[in-house]
């Protein structure tokens, strides 16, 4: 249908960490018009937003034609619900979603609600995940709960805000280090940065509007881990080793790559397993394959725990760049064991790895943690 997927963005970011803030000045551009936001918000915390005052259970108009409303019960309800609305005419257009979740919240079951629900899949596609970190609680919030982790592991794009209060600056370049330690394939922006608009937080996705393309390399993040890669010898200020940072290491980002094509059975069964026998611990999986079948059309795989969205192909391969890249945000998932599994479906297993014809004989083959 037309419009359809409607992309949605989840603003995620700790108490406090200004994404009321950041949304209200983002929902002042007209390049916002016909947005809805959803406020999630689970239990019994309080709110006190801005936005939402005179919401009920209901879905209010703003007065420039954005949409708004808070949520208790299911995301998936109020999405359908938006759908409907749309359908029926009762509302004319939608362009975009923002999903704010509040603060102590693990992002991983919103994402599932995006991508998992089998009605809402054709209605609507995840852009990407926007993560506010408050610069002067940020490294104590990060010490203190997974979850502050996980919202920065799972993010495509990170957004400090309150940076005016930080006096010292060694604090913020400490920060910015942990960040980019624990996710190096995210965007880092400064909330107060003129720049910092609704161009630089949305469209995360794998087609961009702006360019009417897919950039694969912008969506796995490749451009932002470059980046990294070349400050990474600088000598200063990483997290690694640091006891206080003991949920970073938790978290590991990393890339699969193989550069010829791959049966599409070998990838089926190799994300099978990894979903099985570690769903929980893998945060979120973004990728292209080669497949052997049908080299020339990429199959697109996105997927967060044990979800996998549909797989897509993309009509040709937009860069040029042939072969299959994955990449991974992961939990307490042993990297050596996906890497041997991945090695092992990809026909390169090393020495003492079962290879494919093994594995798909005897699944458990690869001992997992
Ligand atoms: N100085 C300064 N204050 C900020 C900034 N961003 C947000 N604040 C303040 O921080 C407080 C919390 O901001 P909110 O936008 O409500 O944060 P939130 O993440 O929506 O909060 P919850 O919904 O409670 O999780 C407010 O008093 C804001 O005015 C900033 O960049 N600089």
């Amino acid at each position: 249908m037309n419009g359809f997927p409607i992309p949605v963005s989840v603003l995620t970011g700790f108490l406090g960490a200004g994404k009321t803030t950041l949304l209200n000045r983002l929902l002042k551009d007209p390049a916002l018009a016909d947005t809805a936001v959803i406020i999630n918000e689970y239990g019994e915390v309080a709110i006190d937003h801005l936005l939402v005052e005179q919401a009920s259970d209901g879905i209010i108009q703003l007065s420039d034609g954005c949409l708004c409303c808070t949520v208790r019960g299911e995301l998936v309800d109020t999405l359908a619900d938006l759908v409907d609305r749309l359908q029926t005419g009762r509302i004319a257009r939608l362009a975009r979603v923002i999903v704010e979740t509040t603060g102590l919240a693990d992002p991983a079951p919103v994402l599932q609600s995006i991508m998992a629900h089998p009605a809402l899949v054709q209605a609507f596609r995840l852009d990407g995940v926007i993560t506010l970190v408050d610069t002067v609680n940020g490294n104590a919030t990060l010490d203190a709960h997974v979850e502050a982790v996980k919202q920065v592991a799972v993010a495509d794009r990170i957004v400090l805000s309150k940076a005016d209060l930080v006096t010292d600056p060694r604090e913020l370049k400490t920060l910015r280090a942990r960040l980019r330690q624990i996710n190096p394939g995210a965007e880092l922006l400064d909330a107060a940065d003129t720049g910092t608009g609704v161009a630089a937080l949305f469209d995360c996705g794998l087609y961009n509007p702006a360019t009417k393309s897919a950039d694969v390399r912008r969506w796995l993040g490749e451009e932002a881990a470059h980046d990294h890669d070349h400050h990474h010898h600088d000598g200063h200020d990483h997290a690694h080793g640091h006891d206080g940072h003991r949920h970073d290491q938790r978290v590991r980002s990393y890339s699969l790559v193989h550069d010829g094509p791959v049966p599409f059975s070998a990838i089926e069964m190799f994300l099978d397993l990894l979903r099985s026998a570690h769903g929980e611990r893998l945060l979120r999986m973004k990728g292209v394959i080669e497949l052997s079948e049908d080299p020339s059309r990429p199959l697109v795989v996105h997927g967060v725990q044990k979800i996998l969205h549909p797989p897509v192909q993309l009509p040709s391969w937009p860069d040029g760049q042939r072969g299959t890249r994955l990449v991974l945000i992961t939990l307490d998932m042993p990297e050596d064991y996906v890497r041997r599994l991945f090695a092992a479906f990809t026909n390169r297993p090393s020495i003492d790895t079962p290879d494919r014809a093994a594995l798909e004989n005897n699944p458990l083959a690869i001992a997992g943690r």
